[in-house]
């Protein structure tokens, strides 16, 4: 057992009533896994405020309450805490209560719109090939060097974060890579965990329904490279336009990657295809299966990220030439009558259009690109119209479907994806609600060569709509439609 007052190190307290001298069992934010002896930390939610649920915590176990507004009635026996804000609170006492497991391992986080999955993943297998112990805190997964666990989000709460930092130590991890979203800086989830690095990725349109505006999102990104040790390495992509920005005021030791401007990390693209892309890094030839302008930035950062991180540059490009894509981004299968599939988990604007330029980019010519495309529900709405102009401008032909419609109406995410399409593209749209039947309806239009791009959900295996989620997966849903025509 710990003792409250330990687990409260370091944390901004207001006020203390009762003993602090205290065992406690486990730090808890929901009053509905409360058990005998816990702490319970009341958080202002986005939707509901958790100081609502003091009374009923306590009465299911708590010993104390961790709070920014000290209830009215307090009850005898009970320890209450005010602290200045409860998020970063809970993320103090996260780290204390593991004992600070962040401090113990080399912890590298990405953040940035685009790319954040890629750059952790492609890291957690560069150093596993290299023969270290590993740890991947990703939107795909969790993984503590090769045991699996399922991830609920790209940056899980601070009692997650720390508890799987502290499952690494134990499994003797080096390394540990973590996407860190907008999301988790804005609410606290990375506050006091100690970071011997830091990435940026790239910045553009994406979660404005939270952010609001364009500047409190980019500000939010800063943060975190504010945050940064002196210890540390802040390496940003200077091709960005707001890569100088993100280290303007980091403690960290500058460092920049590119593909255009002069930098300390910078490599050039030698030749496209669609099995993969050759590279040229300090004169030394490179051949990698990924595919497409974004994913050599991906690949940039995770060599320069290497080196940074004490690896012999021979070892890295022998690896990186070994690296497999991650899964649903730009992943493709090819029919027996020769039609690709791609599927990719381009969900942005920026991404969508990536992708597209890479297949616009790589194909030979006559054949047709065929995209499916929806837009999430209960997400940046702003997003939608500029994803539907983006795929008609730069495909033959575009059949809009629901994404996750979550609690929206899905019609109505389509009607308003459908206002961005200009006049001379309308004829290449056509809209299939269910998103079996779209897929269905690309296979069916497409012949020899043409290429199928189904974007936004990678590697989802659920769709999500009205709170429930049922089995979905686009690509076995394409393999299926493949395997229908063979039969035809
Ligand atoms: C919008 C958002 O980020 N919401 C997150 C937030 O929830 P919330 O503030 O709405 O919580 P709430 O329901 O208002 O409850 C407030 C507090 O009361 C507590 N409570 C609530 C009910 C109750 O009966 N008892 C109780 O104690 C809750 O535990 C919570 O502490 O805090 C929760 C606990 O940490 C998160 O699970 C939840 O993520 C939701 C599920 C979510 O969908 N988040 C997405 C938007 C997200 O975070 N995405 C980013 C990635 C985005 C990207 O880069 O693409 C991510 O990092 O995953
Ligand atoms: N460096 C990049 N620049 C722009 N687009 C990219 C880049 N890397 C990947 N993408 C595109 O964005 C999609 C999502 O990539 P990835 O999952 O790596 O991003 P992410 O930042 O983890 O996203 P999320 O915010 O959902 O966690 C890919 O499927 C691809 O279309
Ligand atoms: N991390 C992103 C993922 C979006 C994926 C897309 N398929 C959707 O459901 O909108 C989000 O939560 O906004
Ligand atoms: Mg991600």
């Amino acid at each position: 057992m710990k003792k409250l007052k330990d687990i409260l190190y370091q944390v901004s307290i207001r006020q203390v009533f009762g003993n602090t001298n205290i065992d406690v069992n486990q730090l808890v934010f929901d009053s509905r896994k409360i058990e005998k002896k816990d702490v319970f930390v009341a958080q202002k939610g986005v939707s509901v405020d958790g100081h609502l649920y003091i009374e009923k915590a306590v009465s299911l176990g708590a010993i104390a309450i961790i709070c920014e507004d000290l209830p009215l009635n307090k009850k005898e026996g009970i320890t209450y805490v005010q602290v200045a804000d409860a998020n970063v609170a809970l993320a103090i006492m996260a780290s204390n209560f593991y004992e600070n497991p962040s401090k113990k391992i080399q912890l590298i986080g990405v953040t940035g719109t685009n790319g954040k999955t890629t750059i952790a993943s492609l890291l957690y297998q560069l150093f596993k090939k290299a023969g270290y112990q590993v740890g991947l805190l990703s939107t795909v997964k969790i993984v503590v060097d090769e045991t699996e666990f399922k991830a609920t989000h790209t940056t899980p709460d601070s009692v997650t974060i720390n508890l799987y930092l502290d499952k690494m130590i134990d499994a003797g991890v080096d390394f540990c890579f973590m996407e860190v979203s907008s999301h988790g800086i804005h609410q606290k989830r990375t506050e006091g965990l100690t970071f011997a690095g830091g990435i940026f990725t790239n910045l553009s349109h994406d979660h404005l329904d939270y952010h609001k505006t364009f500047a409190e999102y980019r500000n939010i990104k800063k943060s975190f490279f504010d945050a940064l040790p002196k210890s540390a390495f802040a390496l940003t992509n200077i091709d960005d336009k707001n890569g100088d920005f993100m280290l303007q005021n980091t403690k960290a030791k500058k460092k920049t990657y590119a593909l255009k401007t002069l930098a300390d990390f910078k490599v050039k693209i030698l030749e496209k295809q669609l099995s993969g892309t050759l590279i040229n890094v300090d004169g030394t030839e490179v051949w990698t299966k990924l595919i497409g302008v974004f994913n050599i930035y991906n690949l940039t950062a995770i060599i320069a990220t290497a080196e940074l991180l004490g690896l012999e540059k021979l070892e890295i490009l022998t690896i990186v030439s070994q690296l497999e894509s991650v899964s649903g981004r730009f992943q493709y299968v090819i029919s027996e009558d020769g039609i690709t599939a791609i599927v990719d988990y381009a969900h942005t604007p920026d991404a969508l259009k990536n992708v597209l330029e890479t297949i616009n980019d790589i194909r030979t010519g006559n054949e047709n690109v065929i995209t499916v495309v929806g837009c999430g529900g209960d997400r940046d709405k702003t997003k939608r119209p500029k994803m539907a102009q983006i795929a008609s401008q730069l495909s033959n032909q575009v059949i809009f479907t629901s994404d996750n419609p979550r609690t929206e109406n899905p019609q109505t995410i389509l009607d308003e994806m459908e206002v961005g399409v200009s006049p001379e593209n309308y004829k290449k749209t056509l809209t299939v609600l269910d998103r079996k039947q779209a897929i269905k309806t690309a296979c069916k239009f497409s012949k020899t060569a043409d290429i199928i791009l189904i974007a936004g959900k990678g590697h989802e295996n659920y769709q999500e709509i009205n709170g429930v989620r049922s089995h979905f997966d686009d690509l076995e849903e394409v393999m299926n439609c493949f395997n229908q025509l063979k039969k035809n």
